[in-house]
């Protein structure tokens, strides 16, 4: 590669192949893989707002090119083509990696687990490779709360809760984590294994948000519902042993994972880690669907539903080690203000991304 191009068009980067190198400046430079879905986009935001240099890698399965800030090179890629994965890096040192791209629906992975199992772990270990042959050092991976099989009597899991994954989701991030550890042992590349419970919210500013086809995630679904802009609501399960009968996640704002990510660069440099990241604090689905009312001020059409296979009744985290280990503190702690924030990106983008006119993108 010679002297950088200018960036292309919205239109043109859809089909970019291999993006011009990240001119020269200060600090580190990150490759974040699915940085045009939801929880990488607003990762990616909360970098460049600190100065980073990021490089995007996503083949916009889910991902939106749109949600790629038109400054940051986008790299149109599969993980399993290995051979682009060298290109990258060697056309950039990257410092750290950031992983998000995955298959990553519970639902999914029950009626197709071989796939998840496969194509979850092969991807991530490409990228390990390539990472380890590229020089980086510092990796870190979105696993999930869906690791673990849920206490009784439904109390925070900690840390240190030995892994006993429910569904072949879970289990295709746990055996990311257990490959991890040994490319640590004999390469030396230090992993952050970040569990997210449930990301939930959107950017505060209404310029990022949740956009998946199909949209499998409660909240967004439970406005769309309210917007009468599909069917009411299935609640998947209303005879959990829960104080409504309905299921309990710890939703955390995306933007407090998004920091969440910062804290964990900063902490490899101290060695590996793993943590789990949430709120500390349970909600049930209908509890979610009474705060979409009061927030939208429209009613949810609801209908019951049975469980949705592989969902446990409780998943709420502990995630005070990783407070104090790092500082970091969740912010957004009231449930009106995380739908808030979902709800207002709804109302400035009805259509999702395609609301949002590439010209507008491409400056901002
Ligand atoms: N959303 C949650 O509540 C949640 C909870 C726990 C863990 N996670 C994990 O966090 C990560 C991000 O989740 P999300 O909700 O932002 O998902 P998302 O689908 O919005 O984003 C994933 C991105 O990865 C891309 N991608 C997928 N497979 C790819 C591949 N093989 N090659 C290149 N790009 C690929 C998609 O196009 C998409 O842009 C996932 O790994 C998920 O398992 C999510
Ligand atoms: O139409 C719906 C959608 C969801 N739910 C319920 O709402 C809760 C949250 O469901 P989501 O689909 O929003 O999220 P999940 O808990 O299934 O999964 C999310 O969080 C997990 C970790 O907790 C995983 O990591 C996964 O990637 C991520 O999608 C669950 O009890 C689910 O049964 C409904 O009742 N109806």
């Amino acid at each position: 590669m010679t002297a950088p191009d200018p960036i292309r068009p919205l239109a043109d980067r859809r089909q970019q192949q291999m993006p011009a190198p990240v001119p020269a400046g200060t600090g580190s430079t990150y490759l974040v893989t699915g940085g045009a879905g939801f929880i990488g986009s607003h990762t990616v935001q909360a970098l460049r707002a600190r100065g980073d240099r990021v490089v995007v890698l996503d083949d916009l399965r889910q991902g939106h090119a749109e949600a790629v800030p038109a400054d940051v090179p986008l790299v149109v890629a599969d993980l399993a083509d290995r051979a682009r994965l060298a290109e990258v890096f060697s056309t950039w040192k990257i410092d750290a990696v950031l992983h998000f791209a995955a298959l990553s629906l519970v639902g999914e992975s029950m009626t197709d687990p071989i796939r998840y199992c496969r194509d979850n772990l092969a991807n991530a270990m490409n990228l390990a490779e390539a990472a380890v042959a590229g020089g980086c050092r510092r990796f870190v991976l979105s696993s999930t709360a869906a690791l673990f099989l849920p206490p009784e009597d439904g109390s925070p899991i900690a840390d240190d809760a030995v892994p006993n994954p429910q569904n072949a989701y879970g289990e295709s991030k746990y055996l990311i984590e257990r490959a991890l550890v040994w490319a640590d042992k004999v390469h030396g590349l230090r992993t952050a294994a970040l569990r997210y419970f449930n990301a939930a919210g959107c950017d505060p500013e209404g310029v990022l948000g949740e956009d998946h086809d199909p949209e499998t995630h409660l909240i967004p679904i439970a406005i769309d519902a309210a917007l009468g802009r599909r069917p009411p609501l299935a609640i998947f399960g209303t005879d959990y042993p829960t104080r409504d009968g309905t299921a309990i996640r710890d939703y955390i704002h995306v933007c407090d994972l998004a920091s969440a990510h910062l804290a964990a660069l900063d902490r490899l440099e101290v060695g590996s880690c793993r943590y789990n990241l949430g709120t500390g604090t349970g909600t049930t689905v209908q509890e979610v669907v009474a705060a979409v009312e009061r927030v939208s001020g429209r009613k949810v059409p609801v209908r019951d539903a049975p469980r949705r296979a592989g969902d446990p009744a409780v998943l709420v985290a502990r995630s005070d080690r990783f407070q104090i280990d790092t500082g970091w503190e969740p912010r957004m702690r009231r449930l009106d203000d995380l739908v808030a924030t979902a709800w207002n990106w709804r109302q400035r983008h009805p259509d999702g991304y395609r609301s949002r006119p590439a010209a507008k993108l491409a400056a901002g």
